[in-house]
């Protein structure tokens, strides 16, 4: 930074996205700032991914524990949150304390500059009483926040967020989750192998309402088993707290409003564009996100990249945004952004991967398209693997063209089967080279090459 406070490139927020583009720029020579106002890493490593998906790993070996009976004796498990609580502290984010991504990210040669962005102009940041120049331009990696339904009595409730998830040092008694999507389904498995009674109330007519319908019926399947109440197509009436306990009337119950000790939202994120003064630089504030061109410029001199985009609230989806922007600000050509393959994965048990279109997005699209869908445990894998193989492939095709445009691969490792998927969708590999290659005997990916075979 010069003694007039100019930089090359201005960073404002440094969640995966943002922490991916200052630390390249920085390396590539750059004089880059980044402006953070919580902690460096963002909600990914702090209250986000790596702290849910610890709890999951947990919830999931007790559940394995759960099946020693039937296949090989017995085992005495006590679950303990404590444990999940500790390594949350210990190993995910050292006490919510971001000193090692501070230092990760200075050692690239970037500054961090401590505050809450907000865009001034073009190329112009303020923090504060501080106002950072850029000569390229400024980068908007700032994110989202959780979404808080206009439910009556809600917001005068001390519910939680994911954060206060992340946060539990003991495991609730009970908890009712509004909304039955991500969050909503891994947390209220997580929380139900534990122990807590949970009850999911889900707006749409079925869980992980964006993907498939079978997955969303398989995650219902999947939390009824573990003991979870899932209610669909119910809106949540009013939301009261006495002190102790929470209730919400719902449309589904006529017996009395649920009651749990606690409420978990998750019904989606938003992002805060007009606290980012989008509109200094031409751009609507009241928009749900921000829009950018293929080479993630959204005005001249200004790249977003990340959840605000709205193009897919994944971390991976940040991060190679932010690989574009970057090659972008560096003046290096590159390909524009494809979401055609766009991956994701929810990570219950059974993990539940998808990537591309699902067959109803794909009919909408008006392509002729033919499917396929086979249990995963027709195939020799399932069968041997016995308790905790449910699951299924679901493959869509353009029959046109002859390629796959979206499938959705659920069970064990389902997310890591989802691999073979994605790249076939990413690089329009012909239905009928799939269908002659050789699959590896006895894998669960095997179903692919039998729902290949039942395209229709
Ligand atoms: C419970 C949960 C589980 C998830 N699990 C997964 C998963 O398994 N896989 C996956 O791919 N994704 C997952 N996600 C989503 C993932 O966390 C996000 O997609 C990812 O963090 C987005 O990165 P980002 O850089 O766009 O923004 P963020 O991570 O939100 O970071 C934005 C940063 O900007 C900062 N900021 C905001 N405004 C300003 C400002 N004005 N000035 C300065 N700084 C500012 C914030 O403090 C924050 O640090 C999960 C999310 C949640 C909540
Ligand atoms: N494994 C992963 O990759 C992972 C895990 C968690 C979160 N995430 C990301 O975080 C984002 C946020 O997660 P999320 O679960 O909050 O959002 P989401 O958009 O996935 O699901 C929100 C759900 O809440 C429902 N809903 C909204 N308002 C409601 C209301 N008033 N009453 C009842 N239901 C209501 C919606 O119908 C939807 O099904 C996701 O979009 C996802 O991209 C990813």
């Amino acid at each position: 930074m010069d003694s007039d406070g100019r930089v090359d490139v201005v960073v404002v927020g440094l969640g995966p996205g943002g922490e991916y583009a200052a630390g390249a720029l920085a390396e590539a020579g750059l004089d880059v700032g980044g402006v953070e106002a919580e902690l460096v890493g963002g909600e990914c490593p702090y209250w986000g991914c790596v702290p849910s998906k610890m709890m999951i790993r947990a919830g999931d070996l007790l559940a394995e524990a759960g099946r020693v009976p039937a296949l090989a004796g017995t085992a005495v498990v006590t679950p303990d949150w404590g444990r999940v609580a500790g390594r949350i502290r210990g190993e995910a984010t050292d006490g919510w304390n971001d000193r090692a991504a501070v230092d990760r990210l200075t050692s690239k040669g970037a500054r961090l500059v401590r505050g809450r962005g907000r865009l001034a102009g073009a190329r112009r940041v303020t923090v504060g009483d501080r106002t950072i120049e850029a000569r390229r331009g400024v980068v908007l990696a700032a994110g989202t926040r959780p979404r808080i339904p206009a439910v009556p009595g809600l917001r005068e409730t001390p519910y939680w967020t994911n954060r206060d998830a992340m946060a539990a040092k003991e495991l609730p008694a009970s908890m009712i989750v509004l909304g039955g999507g991500a969050i909503g389904v891994e947390l209220a498995q997580v929380f139900a192998r534990f122990g807590c009674a949970v009850t999911v109330i889900e707006g749409q007519d079925r869980l992980l309402s964006q993907e498939e319908p079978e997955a969303g019926e398989l995650a219902a399947a999947t939390l009824a088993a573990d003991g979870v109440t899932v209610l669909t197509g119910a809106r949540a009436l009013d939301v009261r707290h006495d002190g102790t306990l929470f209730s919400v009337r719902t449309t589904e119950d006529d017996s009395g409003p649920r009651r749990a000790e606690r409420l978990l939202v998750a019904a989606g994120r938003l992002a805060d564009l007009g606290a980012l003064g989008v509109e200094t630089a031409g751009l609507d504030p009241a928009a749900r996100a921000v829009a950018t061109d293929g080479q993630m410029r959204a005005a001249d001199g200004l790249w977003a990249v990340g959840d605000l985009t709205g193009r897919g609230a994944f971390t991976h989806v940040s991060m190679y945004q932010a690989q574009i922007a970057v090659r972008d600000i560096l003046g290096e050509p590159g390909p524009d952004a494809d979401y055609r393959a766009l991956p994701r994965v929810t990570f219950t048990d059974p993990e539940i991967g998808a990537v591309g279109l699902t067959e109803r997005q794909a009919r909408e699209r008006g392509l002729r398209v033919r499917t396929g869908v086979l249990p995963l445990d027709s195939s020799t894998r399932g069968w041997v693997h016995g308790p905790g193989s449910a699951g299924f492939v679901k493959l869509v095709e353009d029959a046109d063209r002859g390629v796959l445009v979206g499938a959705t691969s659920a069970g064990p490792a389902g997310g890591e089967v989802l691999y073979g998927l994605n790249v076939a969708v990413h690089a329009e590999v012909p239905v009928h080279r799939l269908q002659h290659m050789i699959y590896t005997y006895p894998t669960f990916h095997r179903t692919v090459e039998a729902a290949l075979g039942a395209l229709r």
